[in-house]
This record gives C-alpha cells, sequence and structure tokens, in this order.
C-alpha cells in the first residue's frame, strides 16, 4: 500500500492544502524527500497568492487537481542545506521557485530553457514528481528543488514583495518578450489589472513601451495611470472609449481569468497585431474569426517561462525596480485572501508570511 503523505518521505514538513473542490485549506502535515545531491532545501518565508492557486484548489480545471493540494508556485525563502553537487548557492542564500519543479530535459524544449512548454512538465504542485509521489507547493515551511528550478534572489528585492515575480513576473515577462512587444515605440495593451496585468504594466513601462490598460473597474483608473504607470486606461464597457482606440495596439496581454469576449480587444489591435492570452479561463472562449483575417492578427499564447529566463526576468526587475504591490496577510488569512479573489477584491497580490505566521497554525 502507498505510504502516507506524511510518512512517504524522511523530512517532516507542514503546510495548509485544500482536501476537496470546496478549495477550503487547512492545516496539513505531510514530508518531502531527502536532499538529493542536486538538491537545493530552502525555509520558506513569503508565497504569493496566484490565481491559477484558486483555480487548482477548487479544481476548475479539469483533471488537474490531486488532494490534498498544498498550493502556491510564488515561494520564497533562505537556503537550509544544499545537495553535493550544487554549486548554484550556498545555506543562507536567498532563493525563489515558481511554476515548476521538473521536466525532462532531453527534449527540443528543454534543450532550449523552455522547460514550461516539455511535456513532461512537473508543476510545483499536484503533479507526479519523477518519484512518483506528488508535488507540494509553497504554502508550507519548507520546500526543496533540484538546483535547476531554483533561481536566485538578487540582493535588492525584497522577498515579500519579489515574491509574485515568480509566477505573475515571468508569466507576463517572457510573451513581452517572445512577441517582440517589449520594445520602445510598441503600444501595449493589459487587460485585466490583477497579480499578473499590474506587474505587466510595470514590465511594459520599464521596456519603454506605451501601456493601455484595459480593465472593466473604472475605480482602478487614477492607480493605474498615477501609480502604475500606464499611459491610457479604457473602460471594456465603454463603447465610446473603446471604438476611438480601434486599431491602435501592437499587441495586447489578457490577463483575464474569467470567460470574457474576445471581439472588443481583437478591435483594438493595429495590422498584424498580437493578442496574447496568459489568463486561463475554465471554459473556452469564443474566436470571431473574422476580425483576425482582416488586419491578418493573431490570437497567441504562453505559459510562465523557462528557467534560464526566470533568473533574467528576475535580474531585470531587481535593476528596474520592479516589484509588485502586495498585501501581505498571515497564514490563516488564505481562505479570506481566496474569497476576496474572487471578486477582484486586492490590489494586487497576496502575499502570505509564512516564515512569521504558519507554525503557529500548527495543531
Ligand atoms: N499562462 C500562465 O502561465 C499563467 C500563470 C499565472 C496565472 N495564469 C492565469 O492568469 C489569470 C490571472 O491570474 P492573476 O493571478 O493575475 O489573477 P487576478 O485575480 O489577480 O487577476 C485577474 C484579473 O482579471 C479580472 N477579471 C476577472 N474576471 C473578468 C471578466 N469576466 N472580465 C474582465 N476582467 C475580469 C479581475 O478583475 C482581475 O483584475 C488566471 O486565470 C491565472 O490562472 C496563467
Ligand atoms: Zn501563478
Amino acid at each position: 500500500m502507498a505510504k502516507s503523505p506524511e510518512e512517504e518521505h524522511p523530512e517532516k514538513a507542514f503546510g495548509w492544502a485544500a482536501r476537496d473542490s470546496s478549495g477550503l485549506l487547512s492545516p496539513f502535515k505531510f514530508s518531502r524527500r531527502a536532499t538529493g545531491e542536486k538538491d537545493i532545501r530552502f525555509k520558506v518565508l513569503y508565497c504569493g497568492v496566484c490565481h491559477s492557486d484558486l483555480h487548482m484548489a477548487k479544481s476548475e480545471w479539469e483533471g488537474f487537481s490531486i488532494y490534498p493540494l498544498v498550493p502556491g508556485h510564488e515561494i520564497v525563502g533562505v537556503v537550509t542545506e544544499v545537495g553535493s553537487k550544487v554549486n548554484k548557492v550556498k545555506v543562507g542564500d536567498k532563493v525563489g521557485v515558481g511554476c515548476l519543479v521538473g521536466a525532462c530535459h532531453s527534449c527540443d524544449d528543454c534543450n532550449s530553457d523552455l522547460e514550461s512548454y516539455c511535456t513532461k512538465m512537473i508543476l510545483t504542485y499536484s503533479t507526479i514528481y519523477h518519484d512518483g509521489t506528488v508535488t507540494y507547493g509553497g504554502y508550507s515551511d519548507t520546500m526543496i528543488a533540484d538546483e535547476r528550478y531554483v533561481v536566485r534572489f538578487p540582493e535588492n528585492l525584497p522577498l515579500d514583495a519579489g515574491a509574485p515575480l515568480l509566477c505573475a513576473g515571468i508569466t507576463v515577462y517572457s510573451p513581452l518578450k517572445y512577441y517582440g512587444l517589449a520594445e520602445a515605440g510598441k503600444h501595449i495593451g493589459v487587460v485585466g489589472l490583477g497579480g499578473l496585468g499590474h506587474v505587466a504594466v510595470k514590465f511594459a513601462k520599464a521596456f519603454g513601451a506605451k501601456v493601455t490598460v484595459i480593465s472593466t473597474s473604472p475605480s482602478k483608473k487614477d492607480e493605474a495611470l498615477e501609480h502604475l504607470g500606464a499611459d491610457s486606461f479604457l473602460v471594456s464597457r465603454d463603447q465610446e472609449e473603446m471604438q476611438a482606440a480601434q486599431g491602435t495596439l501592437h499587441g495586447i496581454i489578457d490577463t483575464t481569468s474569467a470567460v470574457h469576449s474576445l471581439l472588443p480587444l481583437i478591435g483594438l489591435l493595429k495590422t498584424h497585431g498580437k493578442l496574447v492570452m496568459v489568463g486561463a479561463p475554465e471554459k473556452p472562449l469564443e474566436l470571431p474569426v473574422f476580425p483576425l483575417l482582416l488586419g491578418r492578427k493573431m490570437v497567441a499564447g504562453s505559459a510562465t517561462g523557462g528557467m534560464k529566463e526566470t533568473q533574467e526576468m528576475l535580474d531585470f526587475a531587481a535593476k528596474h525596480n520592479i516589484t509588485a504591490d502586495v498585501e501581505v496577510i498571515p497564514m490563516e488569512y488564505v481562505n479570506t485572501a481566496f474569497e476576496r479573489l474572487v471578486k477582484g477584491d486586492v490590489r494586487y497580490r497576496f502575499v502570505i508570511d509564512i516564515g512569521n505566521t504558519l507554525a503557529a497554525t500548527k495543531p
């Protein structure tokens, strides 16, 4: 018989897990593997709350969730142990783990530093690892990963506000670069001003682009323009505003987490414009084809980023002082945070103070 999560590995671990599709999290004792020769073990200090954690905890993406499910893939902390063949970091260094902890390391994608597109890619949680056990994420006291999946955390990046870069950051940085949108002179749209969206604005501005935020919430306008540095703001329901902006954007990063209409967004694109989907609604969207043909436009996708690019993104963020705007919360607040995330009531990322608040919730 398979061993229990608490007994399958030698190292004790504690975190919060969802037990079923209610998505409700509660304290959970489990275990982590012994430190292999290429492994890095670290004490988790902060972990961001990504909307994907909510999709996964509630099993909104069919077939992905394995319970008990410990979410968390914006994980930062301090190294406590390294394997004998690890040169990348030493005990005491600040490190991070994002969405991935494994891949095949032999396919074309892995050989091109595109681990996130490897068909055998292993997610940080709710995926079967090489050893046959389920991966558990960063809503937990300790983390371990092969050094390839651990990034060095730049000294001048704050751990709490920097943590969300490990998913939200790379998920928008990578497509901006790949689709040729990370350039001065480009006019970029960002749809959905949440965790991903607000860092997309910051990266696009740092690349020198002009940025228009497209949102359902007029209440975010002042903040987007004055605080996040966007150049203009469109309320997606406002037909007149949307009409006036037709054909103005080179590309759009669409971070919307729910089903929505693509037609008005395609209309905003210039000829050859690219609508890049990074949000992952649980149901398919309708794709209007004619507006794509007329203008040779494209709808594309992008999933997180490879490990080399994740390190590059973090170093870029450190150089340009890009962090997330975070609301730091204690562990026991996480279910309330999930409820608020559903309502879009967060500016702009919850980050759990694991280091100071998790231990107190141990039964
Ligand atoms: N592609 C990837 O690799 C990747 C990585 C991380 C997250 N994601 C996905 O991206 C999405 C966004 O993640 P996040 O953490 O930024 O979430 P978030 O909740 O912080 O932000 C989502 C934004 O979408 C807006 N929104 C929600 N429903 C909407 C609707 N019907 N119409 C218009 N706007 C709407 C919200 O107001 C919010 O501003 C999620 O679906 C998440 O799973 C994808
Ligand atoms: Zn994420």
